[in-house]
Parts: C-alpha cells; sequence; structure tokens
C-alpha cells in the first residue's frame, strides 16, 4: 500500500466515523427538542461529510491535498460554538473525536493550532459551567488527548523523514546516493539554464583505491571512502552536494559555481586529500576531472559523461591530477 493510499483509506475513515458519531449525537438531540444543537451536530456532520468526499475525490494527489485545513477550520469552530450553545446539554465530548481527526490528518502544527482553540473553548466552557473538580478533570482529560496525539502525529511524521532520508543516502558515507543523483542533476541543470547562473561538476577518483583494498582489506577500504567523503562535506560549501556512485567514485554538484571557481576547489580538494593523514593506510591522494554547464547541454548525462571524461583524462595524466574539460571529447 502507498503512502498516498494509505493516506486515503486513514483520511476517509477518520472523517466517516466523524461524521457517523455527529448524525448519531445530531437526531439525539432532535429526538430531545434540543434544536440549536440538532443543526450545529447537523452542520459538523455535513463537513465530516465534505471531508470524505473530498478525500476521495483527491485520492491521487492525498499528499498535497490543501482542502483539509479549511474543512478542519470549520469543523473547530462549529464545534467551538457548540460548547456555548446553551448549559444543557453536555457537549464537550464533541471535542475529543476532532482532536483526534485534527491529529490523524493536518500537518503536526496546524493540528495543535486548532486543537489548542478546541482546548481553549473547553477550558472556558469547564471553568464556567462545571464544579472545579470536574472542570479541572475535563480539562485534563483534553490537555492529555492533545498530548499523545501530537506525540504520535510527530512520531509517524520523524519515522517518514527518517525513511526518505534513508532512501537517497548511501549508508557507509552518508553523501547521497546514485539514484538520487539521476533525479536531482537535471533539476539542477534545468534551474541553472533558467537563471542564466554557472554550475559546475566534479567526478572524484581515490588513487589505487583496489590496491588499498587488497593490501588492507575491506574494512579499510570502505573507513578510506567514508573519511575522504567526511573530508569533502568539511570542504565543500553550503548548496553543493556530495554523492556516492556506485563505482565508489564521488561525484559533486556545485550550483553557481563558475570555471575559475571550480578550479580553485578542485585545486582544494586534491591538496586536502593529499597532505591529510589517513591511517594505516598513509599518503592517500585522489584524481578529479570537472566541467561546467555548457550552453549547449541541456540532458544531465551529457554533463555527467563530461565530467567522466575529464576524470579519465586526469587519470591517464597520472595519480594526484585535476583535469578542467569545457567541451566534450572530439571523436577519434
Ligand atoms: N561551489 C563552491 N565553490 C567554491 C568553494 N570554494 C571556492 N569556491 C569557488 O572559488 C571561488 C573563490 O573561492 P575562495 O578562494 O574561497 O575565495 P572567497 O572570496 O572566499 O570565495 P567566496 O566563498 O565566494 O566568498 C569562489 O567564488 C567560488 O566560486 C566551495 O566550497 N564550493
Amino acid at each position: 500500500m502507498t503512502e498516498a493510499q494509505l493516506r486515503t483509506a486513514t483520511h476517509g475513515l477518520g472523517y466517516g466515523l466523524t461524521a457517523l458519531f455527529m448524525a448519531a449525537l445530531a437526531l439525539q438531540n432532535l429526538r430531545y427538542g434540543f434544536y440549536g444543537l440538532f443543526y450545529l451536530g447537523a452542520a459538523i456532520t455535513l463537513l465530516a461529510a465534505c471531508g470524505m468526499l473530498y478525500t476521495i475525490v483527491v485520492r491521487r494527489q492525498q499528499l498535497s491535498a490543501r482542502l483539509h485545513l479549511p474543512i478542519l477550520s470549520g469543523l473547530t469552530l462549529v464545534t467551538g460554538i457548540a460548547q456555548f450553545a446553551g448549559p444543557h446539554p453536555e457537549t464537550s465530548h464533541w471535542l475529543f473525536p476532532l482532536i483526534l481527526l485534527n491529529f490523524l490528518i493536518l500537518p503536526l502544527w496546524q493540528a495543535l493550532i486548532l486543537s489548542a482553540t478546541l482546548l481553549l473553548a473547553l477550558t472556558l466552557r469547564a471553568l464556567i459551567l462545571m464544579p472545579t473538580p470536574d472542570a479541572v478533570m475535563l480539562i485534563l482529560a483534553g490537555a492529555g488527548l492533545v498530548a499523545l496525539a501530537a506525540y504520535f502525529n510527530g512520531r509517524h511524521t520523524h519515522m517518514v523523514q527518517s525513511a526518505e532520508t534513508l532512501a537517497i543516502t548511501d549508508s557507509l558515507t552518508g553523501a547521497h546516493n546514485a539514484r538520487f543523483l539521476d533525479e536531482t542533476l537535471q533539476k539542477e541543470l534545468s534551474r541553472s539554464r533558467a537563471t542564466g547562473h554557472p554550475m559546475a561538476v566534479i567526478r572524484l577518483r581515490i588513487d589505487h583505491l583496489a590496491e588499498i583494498g587488497n593490501l588492507h582489506g575491506t574494512t579499510v577500504r570502505q573507513r578510506l571512502r567514508r573519511d575522504v567523503a567526511e573530508s569533502l562535506f568539511s570542504i565543500i560549501r553550503a548548496g553543493d552536494t556530495l554523492y556516492a556512485l556506485d563505482d565508489d567514485d564521488f561525484f559533486l554538484v556545485l550550483p553557481f559555481t563558475p570555471e575559475e571557481g571550480v578550479r580553485v576547489i578542485v585545486e582544494r580538494i586534491r591538496r586536502t586529500i593529499r597532505d591529510g593523514a589517513w591511517p594505516p593506510v598513509g599518503r592517500v591522494t585522489v584524481s578529479l576531472g570537472c566541467t561546467i554547464r555548457q550552453d549547449t547541454d541541456t540532458q544531465a548525462d551529457t554533463v555527467m559523461a563530461r565530467a567522466e571524461s575529464a576524470l579519465d583524462r586526469a587519470c591517464q595524466e597520472g595519480t594526484d591530477r585535476a583535469w578542467f574539460q569545457a567541451e566534450p571529447e572530439p571523436e577519434s
């Protein structure tokens, strides 16, 4: 089941149960002749039914559905008014399903604002109309429900974000993974073309990585890749992104960086790695291929291929080299 399907099912069920519950309460009030409360209950039922219908209509765009906030604000308003519709009968229990519905459907801070409004209405009503011990018990129950619902809403959001981060992160190095590069490079390229700002990319290879692995073992090889990534993170500026490719190379996307800039940064990276201490390997060097976006570049593949070709050229020149390539290699 996808996230959108899960949300459609839970939101639809939440609205549906609220509509049923409120319809039953509205009918009960009609039976006893409390017409004001009957109309308010019917309005809440109608709004909840609209919410259910809306959930079904936007089932494919459930993650970006924007009308839940106005619908739930309307529900909050009518339920708040119901608290002051008259001293009898008791209407405080109308609030509890709505608090749960807010946290089930809305992002945390929106749900908190609406539920705090409901809690305020509940507190005022309880303090005005109820004996103090009963009022305190009711307010504590309402506050407890809000705290519990907020906790689970926050936990769920955190888990979803962690899952999203995991899906785009290379677990060894903490850099983004190659799949995410495919998704983002084209967007960065389009943005750079649209704004006219320069953009540079770098492909980086740790020299003799296979030999280091053979000599020191896989653990050392992996630790070296992780340490190099950490070093790169400490060099690049905010807005630059680092990717760990499947063939052990690294890739950097540098927005707003012209040719002079990328030349500065590759040199800085090359020297920092060469001059660093890398126990137990000792001296480590890297080769770098870099390029910038040309006016003719429309596809991310073209820029990636040019960076790879620049890296091949750097490796041909020997280790601990950087090569800048502006144009595609001429066909041989
Ligand atoms: N994208 C990116 N570009 C860099 C970075 N470091 C240097 N550059 C480029 O190299 C140029 C010169 O950088 P520096 O020698 O650090 O000089 P700077 O005046 O401190 O550069 P600013 O960071 O622009 O203030 C910058 O304007 C950038 O274009 C980096 O970490 N990331």
